[in-house]
């Protein structure tokens, strides 16, 4: 019973923990999407803004050229030079060719600047090129395409937003790799799980350290009588086979069945009340488990009727025992309890006898015991 109560309510918080588990997982997998779609569209908006205010460097140089500050080809070199420094995050960068097909400035090619793309990049490179500039004739647009990192060989996917400069005829653009994009995402996604594992696991540890505490009180209550705080009758039940096993094996001791019963008890409540006689099994109970030690069986059989299971070497020892309970002293600690006698009938378990019989034979020799007047012990002759 008790061992069903604690794996019944194991296999239910199983089911809880696996199931709020997954729920969180969903949602943290539900928004995983939702932030790395926002993130991209975040980075594109990024792309974007910056290709934007770089078109701003370079129209307040070219101001100053209109306005005689400068020299054009001065206002030139001062909005390349500005952009060419202008880097963020940890590969952002801007590059600058013009619709004649010339590489106007590129931070990761310097080399290169002023010559013709075609000299620079193969053939697949200069269509990429031929893209942006449509891109940026219809009014600026993102393009997605292969670019090796700064300091790197290998391409990576690559997302830019390219812009047209109309007075110079220049297409300037910005990108990041979506790689570090996703890189961000991942990282973010393995954080969240970190926390997620960690406030999972902290309410894993506190339900079952609750879990327990409560499947323990369960069972103490499966298992205890409230009023006389004696095992109850399932326990014995439950346990009534070890002592058997344990009698089969200890050559040396002998199991015994004490069946005891209240003499009188029902003039007993009848004349004191039922909260009286409430006090009195309650005390028998604690006398009971007094008297004997601690590996014995001491249970509540019924209404006023005890069972002792101990495991003794000798008859002497257990008529002691059960005189011992069968007068209670509690009435010294508890004055004003009226005073009861017991009777009882004792069983020594014969060899392959199986517990019921052992119990049914106390139980005769308990009613023996109540037929010759009570307030006695019975034993059976062996
Ligand atoms: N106060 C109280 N009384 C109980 C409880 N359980 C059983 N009883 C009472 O115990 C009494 C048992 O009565 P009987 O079976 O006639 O036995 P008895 O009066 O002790 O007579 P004998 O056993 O023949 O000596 C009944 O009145 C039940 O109501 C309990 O938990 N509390």
């Amino acid at each position: 019973m008790a061992l069903s109560i604690n794996s019944n309510i194991k296999r239910k918080l199983g089911w809880m923990v696996a199931t709020t588990f997954g729920g969180l997982l969903l949602l943290l997998i539900f928004f995983h999407h939702t932030f790395s779609d926002n993130l991209h569209r975040e980075k594109r908006h990024q792309s974007k803004s910056l290709a934007t205010a770089s078109i701003g460097v370079i129209n307040s140089f070219y101001s100053q050229f209109l306005a005689g500050a400068l020299t054009e080809v001065d206002a030139k070199h001062l909005a390349q030079t500005a952009l060419a420094q202008a880097t963020y995050d940890q590969c952002g960068y801007f590059w600058i060719h013009d619709l004649q097909g010339n590489l106007v400035m590129h931070p990761m090619a310097p080399e290169h600047a002023g010559q013709p793309i075609e000299q620079w990049l193969n053939k697949e490179g200069v269509t990429l090129f031929k893209r942006f500039d449509d891109t940026a004739q219809q009014g600026g647009g993102w393009v997605e395409y292969q670019w090796p990192k700064p300091g790197e060989i290998t391409k990576s996917p690559k997302l830019s937003y390219v812009a047209l400069f109309e007075p110079w005829q220049w297409v300037v653009g910005t990108g990041i790799y979506l790689e570090d994009s996703h890189k961000e995402i991942e990282r973010s996604f393995i954080r969240s799980l970190e926390v997620l594992a960690i406030v999972f696991g902290s309410i894993v540890i506190v339900s079952w350290i609750l879990a327990r505490r409560f499947t323990l009180q369960l069972e103490e209550l499966a298992i205890r009588d409230p009023l006389t705080t004696l095992y109850t009758r399932r326990y014995l039940n439950e346990t009534q086979d070890l002592f058997v096993r344990h009698d089969i094996r200890d050559k040396a001791s002998h199991l015994y069945v004490i069946f005891l019963d209240i003499d009188y008890f029902k003039n007993i409540n009848d004349r004191y009340g039922h909260l009286t006689g409430d006090a009195i099994l309650s005390n028998i109970g604690h006398w009971i488990r007094q008297q004997t030690r601690a590996d014995d069986l001491c249970v509540r059989y019924g209404g006023e009727e005890f069972l002792v299971m101990t495991l003794a070497t000798s008859h002497a020892d257990i008529i002691n025992l059960t005189e011992r309970i069968r007068h209670p002293t509690y009435s010294n600690t508890h004055p004003v309890l009226p005073k009861v006698t017991l009777s009882a009938g004792v069983a020594m378990r014969q060899p392959e006898e199986d517990f019921h019989s052992v119990l049914s034979r106390a139980d005769q020799l308990l009613y023996k015991a109540k037929r010759q007047g009570r307030n006695c012990v019975v034993m059976d002759s062996i």
